[in-house]
Parts: C-alpha cells; structure tokens; sequence
C-alpha cells in the first residue's frame, strides 16, 4: 500500500490532524463545510505540491497561516520499504518536497506518488478543453515510458522558441528549417508515446465500462494534433504563412486532443451526468489498472462525494469494481450509510469522520 501514515497541518479547516489510513479503502464522511473535500485537497498536495481547487496557493492554506505541511510514511514501490515524504509550501509559493532525508523535483514525486482524482471537476475530461484531455493521456504517458518526460520538455523548448521567431511576423528560412526538424523529431517520438499509451489503455477502458454502465456505446480516438497521414514538414509550410499573422504555431503535439463520442456524438453533448461521470470514471480506472499492470504498483483514488450524480445501483458497482482493484482509495460522502453496504467483509474498509477539521476513525 502507498500511504501507511499521514499527518496534515494548516490546510484549509484542518489546522492539524494525523492518522493511519487503509491500505485499501478510506471513507471520509462528514457534514457540508467539515473538511472532506480538503482532505483530499491535502492528498492531492503531497502527491502533486499543488490543490485541484484554486491555482491561487494562499488559498490552499489556513486563514492566517503562512505555510502548508503534509507529511506521510510512504511505501511507493509497494515492496514494504517505508520512507518518509513531506511536502510544505508557504504562500509565496515555494515548495520543498523531501523523500527519504533528500530533496527531491517535482516529477520525481509524481513518479512516487501516481495520483487519480475523481470529483466533480472530471466533468471537465469530457466537456472541458483539449488540454484537461492532453494532461489525461500524457500522466499515462509519462507513467509508462520514463522518456516521455524528456521528450516533452525538449518539445516544449522547441515550441516556445518556433513560436517566439513566429511572433516577429518574418522569420529567417534557414533558422526556421533548424528548428522545424526538431519540432518534427520531437513531435513524431511524443505522438508515438501518446498513441502506444492510449491503445494500450482501450481494452481496460472497454472493460471497466462495460462492468461499470453496461451496454453503452463509446469510443475514444486520440488526434495527434495534425494529419499524420500527411509528412508534418509539409504541413509546417503549407500552415507557415497562418501561423506568422496569429504568431504562434498551429499543428503539433501542442493541439492533440481525445475525442469520447457516443453513438458518433460527442460524449458531452449526449451523456446524463451519471453517464460522464461514469465514462470517466472508467477512463481514470482504467489508468489505474494499466498502470498496475506496467509498474506491479498500486495507484491512489481521491475520490469527492462518490454517490453524487450516481443511483444505488450504480454506486455499488463502482465500489464493487474498487473493492477488486489494489488501489489505496480515499472517498468522501456525506452519508457513510451510502456507502456501508457495498464491501465484503475481509476488504479492509476504514472510515473516518470529519468535523470542523478534525478526524475521528469510527466503525
Ligand atoms: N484557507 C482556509 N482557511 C480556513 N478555512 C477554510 C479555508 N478555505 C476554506 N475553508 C473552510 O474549510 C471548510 C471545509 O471545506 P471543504 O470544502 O473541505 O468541505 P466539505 O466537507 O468537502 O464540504 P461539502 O460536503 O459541502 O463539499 C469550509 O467550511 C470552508 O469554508
């Protein structure tokens, strides 16, 4: 299990609070306004140095406070090695991540730590912006192939450069012949990573859906961003004189996308609530369980409010599929009773209530 202990100061409502979660499922049940979803908020900041909430840090913090702290003894390659991670940031914005007495970088605790979020916010995977959906295929990516990291940082410089010539309105041939076969290079190896992963992902994905909302259609296809029918150089010219009027380069791994259609429609514009939070449910599981398969580890679920926007039923599959997967599971609701009935009776189910930031295990 990833997380054996984790202690939580000045977040939001919680000024300080440690406890022993389950290795398998944690439920964190409260009133409105107790703490649950900040709780997870907590999770997600060791995990990722940052909230799902607010992009503004400060408010991740404690009223008044000047600094976040979250500190955990974790087992992360799931080979019964603890060691300690901590992760504080003050409200000016700097972080210090510590890992075994060391100081460690951002992207090696992402590997550490592979984090799934389900809440209300996952909406936005089917009705948001490409690059909710980008960030979707490239954490698998990057959990799968330890050079996709590098690649999308080069890609990246790359870009930034491409597009600052292009901001000049001219741009010299010779310069533009140079960087464009790097962008090319890069390009081709990110999209071949970005497209391995996602047919990889589809067989899991099919077969969660199916256990999770039965028969219903969907397909999900990935756009590299261009034409991949037609050689990218050809396409870097034939869009060159556009892209110097808008300064910035229009095809490219930049532009990639997921397209969720159901019944050839787009799944946002077709599905119930219930439906897209299903369908993206299983998108998110079905990371978990490749990258189970990948890495021989576990992933760990934040899950806000499960049984909103779900019937009876269909929150006791979604519980059911959990209970059989080997993620560590963190999953709020107001009502435990939503929630009780669903586990076998060896599942190592714990539950925890929240009030006024203050956690209490019960049950
Ligand atoms: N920076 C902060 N400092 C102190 N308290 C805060 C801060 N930000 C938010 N709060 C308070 O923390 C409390 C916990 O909010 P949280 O969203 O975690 O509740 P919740 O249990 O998930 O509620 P709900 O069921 O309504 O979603 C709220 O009362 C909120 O007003």
């Amino acid at each position: 299990m990833p997380i054996r202990s984790l202690s939580i100061k000045k977040i939001r409502n919680i000024a300080a609070v440690s406890f022993e979660p389950s290795e398998r499922i944690n439920i964190i049940y409260g009133a409105n306004g107790s703490g649950k979803t900040s709780l997870l908020e907590s999770l997600h900041f060791l995990g990722l140095t940052r909230s799902f909430r607010t992009n503004q840090f400060r408010y991740l913090v404690t009223t008044a406070e000047r600094e976040a702290l979250v500190f955990s003894q974790i087992d992360a390659m799931g080979n019964g090695q603890v060691k300690p991670l901590g992760v504080s940031r003050d409200v000016e914005g700097d972080v210090k991540i510590r890992y075994g007495g060391n100081n460690i970088d951002l992207s090696e605790l992402a590997g550490l730590l592979p984090l799934q979020l389900i809440n209300t916010d996952t909406f936005e995977l089917l009705e948001g912006s490409p690059s909710t959906r980008r960030q979707f295929v490239d954490w698998g990516a990057f959990h799968s192939d330890h050079s996709f990291i590098q690649l999308w940082r080069a890609f990246k410089r790359v870009l930034q450069q491409r597009n600052s010539l292009l901001k000049c309105g001219k741009i010299d041939p010779v310069l533009r012949k140079i960087w464009d076969a790097e962008f090319i290079l890069y390009a081709e190896q990110m999209t071949n990573l970005r497209q391995r992963y996602i047919d990889l992902l589809m067989p899991d994905f099919e077969e969660i859906l199916l256990r999770l909302v039965g028969d219903l259609s969907i397909t999900v296809k990935f756009s590299a961003g261009w034409d991949r029918k037609r050689p990218l150089d050809e396409l870097l010219s034939e869009c060159l004189l556009r892209d110097l009027k808008q300064g910035f380069t229009s095809i490219g791994p930049q532009r990639a996308d997921l397209k969720v259609k159901s019944e050839g429609i787009s799944a946002s514009e077709r599905l119930s609530r219930g439906q897209k939070k299903l369908v993206v449910s299983a998108l998110k599981l079905a990371q978990g369980a490749l990258f189970h398969r990948l890495n021989n580890r576990a992933c760990v679920y934040l899950i806000d409010d499960l049984p909103s926007e779900l019937d009876k039923h269909h929150s006791r599959l979604f519980c059911e599929f959990l209970e059989q997967t080997n993620n560590q599971c963190f999953i709020t609701c107001v009502d435990p009773e939503s929630l009780t009935a669903f586990w076998k009776p060896d599942t190592a189910v714990a539950y925890f209530n929240i009030e006024a930031g203050q956690l209490v295990p019960t049950h």
